[in-house]
């Protein structure tokens, strides 16, 4: 028996689950029971199926949203669809017929949707979208003009073009000399407030390739740029400031550079497709240019076209760095959600470019992201719309669903549940943006499963990956309030088969799922073998969670998904990639359907424990056996086994096979292996080196401050440093690397490390 609730609120499909389970107590009798499941599942395919429905719910909700906040919100997104050129310009442009692609509806007053093709069940929330003949400077007065003046009073802002090669993005933020785009136009307007106000202007230009190197563009063949942070303050080593006075020496230093960083390659040709991001700093100071009399600073960001990695055939150097590029994108991405739902971690640290521009995304500061469309079929397009959507809607798509649920009294709903649930989930305390509407349950809880996890990323993309980014670590410690009882304890073979049954209809929210934890047509019942997997999305009845030594949750079958991707691709591959997109599983414990089935339970004639204590007997067996395994265990490869040994060996006695354990870490099966003395010494020497390193950094990602200053070259300003880094994240260093984020370089670090390792045997 399975009954589905769904939606409960705030976007997200809140599932519970009444599984009628059958399990074997004893050998001899057959006692079912009922256990509940309350799983919130998170995921981006049902944001997108939200952001695809933008009905007259969602109007309410983007101005409920806004009523709840006089704030304007943090990141605002609109999308531009590329104009064209005159038709003999450029054949391509004379092949668009954008209004046959792209659809653009009137939501509310504040949002329109976005809608692809034929794809009109699809559609994308964004804050405003520009058509192709509506021009940059329409843009510019519209969504620039404003952050400006607000630069002058001290606040930062970023406007980032993203979208899929070809799409627009250089011609939105640079233009052309007789078309300017959003940087010229902007840097017009400061040079002539800036005269007014008696201010000063200056310019940065910098790319961030595909190895995450930042490059000064104004002094090119200098080493890459340092960002360095002290005391919340961030610094750039190697970043060339040139005072501005004029739009025509602007205009001159800009395309001088961007036309040196693109070896002035032949747009649109694949061989020299630009990788990498443009980003421009327009710093606003109050007096002469020094730190001090820094007012603010606006970044215009040029990213490098994103593109499908699964469409470059072949591999090498091109394959690599669309990966590394995409990657970038997933992380900006990943942080303008992370601000727009005010969440306490901000991963400013995942790539170069968010490094770059971490002092102007955060505070008060504003984001400005365009979604430039390609206005003739691209897949990229529709993709990067989708994440551009959901780096900043998601808030619109859950108070859509609050709205929804609600009616009118969406307040009156918050107030009452109020009462009944935790304040914090996560235990940051921390509010979540314009939110007296996210005070109730499922709000807490969505931002609880937001947080720890990332929204874009490489799985993303890949139904393949997908399953890897699904961690089991992250999802048992999701599991634990619920997973709460040992299985082996209590001796008993337990299935649980799950399957998704999908419809047509799959993208709507009325989707059917199903999660079956008795199927009798399941020959494969009661397997003892050593895994347990439970699988809640598989179009195949071939999941089971079977009592084991090794714990799997896994939220997406392979073959589930392939098959899905399969049958969608081409007419509907946006289906298949939304619900590749990194579907995440949250389990958690739904206190309201808990208690209601619980009081159900309680009436069980057989005297049979509560489903509340046999669920929690259930997963506390999970926990104990996930946790007696072993992590990291490896078996040697068998070595060939001449013939005549082998037959002699039928008659010898069995033996237990030699398990190697955590081999990288001491190098121990090398070692014993080592054909000569000095090779044994010299492994374990390195083995040594290891160590000491990851000692080395473990004490930094640990010790106060203090103890950091007892290291060699760790000073005052180092030490605090360490410590704001911490703060960010709760482990800063990760590789010996990572320390020149604390300004030391390579040949500092080894001669610290030379140092520390000598004081050893002084
Ligand atoms: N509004 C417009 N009007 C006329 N032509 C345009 C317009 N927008 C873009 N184009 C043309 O479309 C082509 C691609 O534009 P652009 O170079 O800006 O794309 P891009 O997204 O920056 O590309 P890439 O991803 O390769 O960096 C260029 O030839 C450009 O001149």
């Amino acid at each position: 028996m399975v009954k589905i609730f769904f939606p409960i609120c705030n976007g997200y499909f809140h599932l519970s689950f009444f599984f009628l389970s059958s399990f074997y107590l004893s050998s001899f009798s057959l006692i079912q029971i009922t256990v509940t499941l309350s799983f919130v599942l998170l995921s981006q395919s049902s944001l997108c199926e939200f952001a695809s429905k933008p009905n007259s719910a969602s109007m309410v909700s983007t101005q409920f949203d806004r009523a709840c906040s006089n704030a304007p919100p943090k990141v605002r997104v609109v999308a531009k669809i590329r104009g064209s050129l005159p038709p003999d310009a450029n054949s391509e442009a004379a092949a668009s017929k954008p209004a046959e692609w792209v659809s653009v509806n009137r939501e509310s007053s504040e949002s329109v949707s976005i809608s692809f093709g034929d794809q009109s069940s699809s559609r994308y929330l964004v804050d405003y979208c520009y058509k192709e003949h509506e021009d940059n400077e329409m843009m510019y007065s519209k969504e620039v003009k404003p952050l400006i003046s607000a630069a002058f009073e001290g606040q930062y802002s970023t406007v980032v073009a993203l979208g899929a090669r070809g799409s627009g993005k250089t011609w939105v933020i640079q233009g052309s000399a007789e078309k300017p785009g959003l940087a010229v136009l902007a840097i017009a307007e400061f040079l002539s407030v800036a005269e007014k106000n008696g201010k000063s202007i200056a310019v940065s230009f910098y790319e961030v390739d595909h190895h995450d190197h930042a490059i000064d563009l104004l002094n090119p063949g200098q080493p890459p740029i340092l960002v360095l942070e002290d005391r919340g303050r961030i610094q750039f080593k190697g970043l060339t400031q040139v005072p501005v006075k004029s739009v025509a020496e602007f205009q001159n230093l800009y395309f001088t550079a961007s036309s040196v960083q693109k070896g002035a390659p032949k747009k649109g040709s694949y061989e020299h497709v630009r990788r990498s991001h443009l980003g421009l700093v327009v710093h606003v100071f109050s007096r002469n240019r020094s730190v001090e009399s820094l007012v603010s600073k606006m970044n215009f960001v040029d990213l490098a076209g994103y593109e499908d990695a699964r469409k470059k055939n072949g591999e090498g150097s091109g394959l690599a760095e669309i990966n590394k590029i995409n990657k970038s994108i997933y992380a900006l991405l990943n942080v303008c959600h992370a601000l727009s739902a005010n969440e306490s971690r901000v991963p400013y640290r995942e790539s170069k470019l968010t490094r770059m521009l971490q002092d102007s995304l955060r505070g008060n500061s504003r984001i400005l992201l365009v979604s430039c469309m390609n206005p003739t079929f691209c897949q990229d397009t529709i993709y990067m719309v989708s994440l551009a959507s959901r780096s900043c809607h998601w808030i619109h798509l859950a108070t859509f669903d609050s709205a929804k649920k609600c009616g009118s009294s969406a307040r009156q709903m918050v107030n009452s549940n109020k009462n009944q649930i935790p304040k914090s989930v996560s235990g940051t305390g921390k509010k979540l943006h314009g939110s007296k509407l996210l005070e109730n349950k499922t709000a807490v809880a969505m931002q609880s499963a937001i947080k720890g996890r990332k929204l874009f990323d490489e799985a993303g993309h890949s139904a393949a990956k997908a399953k890897k980014e699904i961690s089991i670590a992250r999802v048992t410690q999701a599991s634990e309030p619920l997973l709460d009882k040992s299985l082996s304890e209590a001796g008993n073979n337990i299935k649980l088969n799950s399957g998704v049954e999908k419809d047509n209809s799959f993208p709507d929210a009325s989707r059917k799922v199903k999660l079956n934890l008795m199927d009798e047509n399941d020959d494969s019942s009661l397997n003892t073998s050593s895994k347990v997997e439970l699988n809640p999305l598989a179009d195949k009845d071939d999941s089971s969670l079977n009592a084991s030594r090794e714990v799997e949750l896994n939220p997406l079958a392979v073959q589930g998904i392939s098959a899905d991707r399969e049958d969608h691709q081409g007419k509907d591959t946006l289906y298949a990639n939304n619900y590749s997109e990194g579907l995440s599983i949250i389990v958690q414990e739904d206190y309201h359907n808990m208690n209601k089935e619980n009081n159900n339970s309680s009436a069980n004639v057989d005297g049979s424990p509560s489903i509340s204590a046999q669920l929690r007997e259930l997963s506390n067996s999970l926990k104990l056996l996930y946790s007696s395994t072993p992590s990291c265990m490896q078996i040697p490869e068998k070595e060939p086994v001449p013939l005549d040994i082998q037959m002699s060996a039928e008659s010898m006695e069995p033996k237990t096979p030699t398990i190697k354990q955590n081999m990288s870490a001491d190098n121990r099966w090398d070692i014993m292996n080592a054909k000569s003395p000095w090779e044994a010494f010299s492994m374990r020497g390195s083995g040594m080196k290891d160590s000491l390193v990851q000692e080395y950094l473990r004490f930094l990602n640990t010790a106060d401050k203090e103890e950091l200053k007892k290291l060699k070259g760790i000073g005052e300003k180092r030490a605090t440093f360490i410590l704001e880094l911490r703060d960010e994240s709760p482990e800063p260093f990760k590789s010996l690397d990572d320390l020149k984020e604390i300004g030391l370089s390579a040949k500092q670090i080894k001669g610290m490390m030379k140092k520390e390792v000598g004081e050893l045997f002084s």
